[in-house]
């Protein structure tokens, strides 16, 4: 390696420092995308752990949650039965919720656990339902009556066990599954878990990795990235089709979270190597980031 080439590699380490300096003690919270875990090619899966593991050991406080919506989808063909989704949500009636209790606790959580270990991130599997508490979901985001089954909104977040884990040492990494009033366990949509997590731990950070660069004004065409997307532009954006299918959990989550005490909200491509920590260490962002406004 001749002396540009080793002076470009400490220049990037340095560009990181003051985010480092910034940001430990912190805590971020990432969504650990369902699409894009997906992905037939493993690596993927170890540089996203890679970035949580380079995070932790940092002290920045990562507490992960996980989706698997595609993972579910398999497994209720599998037993024969039909997904069917309402505005991103996943109907899910009584043999539904078995299944997807089993898929994410069992097969999804575990493989997550595992990518992370092989980066030596240390986590900690939590079934969702084991430190989240929610009530039957009757009104949809746009406030109307709805009832999608075994899906659930969350009321708690039980923030004093999730903070054990961390002061233990581990990366919590939690399912979206939680308790409901009559004890049984309900579906709850991924990327609300990780906005309602977020915001009972104050989290500084909160990232959503996708298989999409970021919130795209045209979703057919990838080079269409918003980089930034101020709260009052949703609504229109809402209105014109662009914020649809699964980006309207993501994007009312991430609204909600701000309003809530969450500093930041950033939208990622988890597909593309590293950028989670290309989004948090450098100066230029590469995702959508969602801001007041
Ligand atoms: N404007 C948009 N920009 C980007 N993706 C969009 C948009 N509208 C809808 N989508 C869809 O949202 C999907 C991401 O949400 P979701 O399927 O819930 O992903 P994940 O399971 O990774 O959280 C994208 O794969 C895309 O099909
Ligand atoms: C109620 C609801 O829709 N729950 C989701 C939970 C998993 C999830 O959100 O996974 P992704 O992040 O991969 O989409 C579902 O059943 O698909």
């Amino acid at each position: 390696m001749n002396v540009a080439e080793v002076t470009a590699k400490a220049e990037v380490l340095l560009e990181a420092l003051p985010y480092i300096q910034d940001f430990r003690g912190s805590t971020f919270v990432v969504k650990y995308g369902g699409s894009f875990m997906d992905d037939p090619d493993p690596t993927m899966r170890t540089r996203v752990a890679a970035d949580i593991a380079f995070f932790a050991a940092c002290g920045i406080n990562v507490v992960v949650v996980h989706g698997g919506g595609k993972a579910i989808t398999r497994a209720m063909e599998a037993s024969g039965l039909k997904a069917n989704f309402v505005n991103g949500l996943r109907v899910t009636d009584e043999a539904t919720v078995a299944v997807v209790k089993k898929t994410l606790d069992e097969i999804v959580n575990r493989d997550v656990c595992e990518a992370m270990s092989s980066a030596n991130a240390k986590p900690k599997g939590l079934p969702g339902d084991t430190v989240l508490v929610c009530e039957k979901l009757v009104l949809d985001d746009e406030g109307n009556a709805i009832d999608l089954g075994y899906v659930g909104d969350v009321t708690e977040v039980k923030v004093k066990l999730i903070k054990k884990e961390i002061a233990d040492g581990f990366v919590p990494v939690i399912s979206p599954v939680a308790e409901g009033y009559d004890g049984k366990p309900y579906n709850v949509n991924a990327d609300l878990v990780a906005g309602r997590v977020a915001s009972a731990l104050r989290a500084r950070r909160l990232v959503y990795m996708s298989d999409v660069p970021g919130l795209l004004a045209n979703p057919a065409d990838a080079a269409s990235l918003i980089s930034t997307l101020k709260i009052s532009q949703v609504e229109e954006l809402k209105k014109k089709g662009v914020i649809d299918k699964g980006m309207r959990p993501k994007v009312a989550s991430a609204v909600r979270a701000l309003e809530e005490g969450v500093q930041r909200v950033h939208f990622i491509d988890g597909r593309l190597s590293h950028s989670l920590l290309l989004e948090i260490f450098t100066d230029k962002g590469i995702g959508t980031e969602i801001v007041q406004g």
